[in-house]
């Protein structure tokens, strides 16, 4: 079974803090499906990319505040933020989710259908930006979701945000993950960060500096996980 220490401290000062908000306001309440899944997702090599469990709470309860209907989740890895989505959802419910590796999702998936909620589930293996713009091809969908979960490719969360704040209806919720990026935002020039990590970091960097001047939602960044940023949708 995963444990608080199985986590990095996340952004937090240390370990025992962590361990102490998971154990205390997290654990007893996350649903004994979510506790499976990532008891299935621990031995993945890339398990540490799976959404922290705080991060998820808060998740769940801005769908239960927005009545969640309709949402498009981009990055879907083993499911733990889709199935916590899908749980959060009505009976008649979807939830558009987008991931470029099928093979992960059917990791999760399993427990996805025990919980009873794959019929909530539309799974699109591609990328994301094709489905979002096909998305916006058709009218209704314009302003026709609820709710979006971003956590894919760092790249591309500005190409994304286009198109998803006009996806997301007036009062709508964006999340995007990983906003502070293991805290590196905040640290200078690092030459020994890899590649791929530093191309993040500076598209992070863009995106946060874009959300805060973007007068079109209201945000809030919470240093929960690895840094989520909660858009509102104002007009
Ligand atoms: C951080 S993981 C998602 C974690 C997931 N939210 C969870 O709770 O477990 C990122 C996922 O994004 C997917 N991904 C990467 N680039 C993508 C793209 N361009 N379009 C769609 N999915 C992408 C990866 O295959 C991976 O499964
Ligand atoms: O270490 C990572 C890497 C990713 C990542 C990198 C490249 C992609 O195309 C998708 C995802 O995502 C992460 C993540 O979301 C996280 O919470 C922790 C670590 C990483």
């Amino acid at each position: 079974m995963a444990k608080a220490s199985d986590f990095s401290k996340g952004l937090l000062q240390s370990e025992e803090l962590y361990k102490y908000i998971l154990e205390t306001s997290v654990y007893p309440r996350e649903p004994e499906a979510l506790k499976e899944l990532r008891r299935v997702t621990h031995n993945h090599p890339m398990a540490t990319m799976a959404t922290a469990p705080d991060a998820g709470q808060l998740m769940e309860m801005l769908l239960n505040l927005v009545n969640a209907r309709k949402t498009i989740e981009v990055g879907v890895f083993t499911g733990y933020s889709l199935l916590l989505t899908a749980l959060a959802l009505p009976e008649d419910g979807k939830v558009i989710a987008i991931d470029v590796n099928r093979s992960t999702y059917e990791l999760g998936l399993p427990v996805i259908k025990k919980a009873g909620v794959e019929h909530k589930i539309d799974f699109r293996e591609s990328e994301a930006l094709p489905v979002l713009d096909e998305l916006l091809n058709h009218k209704e969908n314009e302003g026709g979701f609820d709710f979006a979960f971003v956590d894919a490719d760092k790249v591309s969360y500005l190409k994304y945000h286009e198109r998803l704040v006009r996806l997301i209806k007036v009062g709508g919720i964006i999340v995007y993950d990983n906003t502070l990026w293991g805290g590196s935002v905040a640290e200078p020039y690092d030459s020994s960060m890899p590649e791929g990590k530093r191309e993040a970091k500076k598209t992070i960097l863009e995106l946060n500096k874009k959300l805060s001047a973007d007068q079109r939602v209201q945000i809030s960044q919470a240093a929960l996980g690895d840094g989520i940023t909660i858009c509102r949708r104002l007009y």
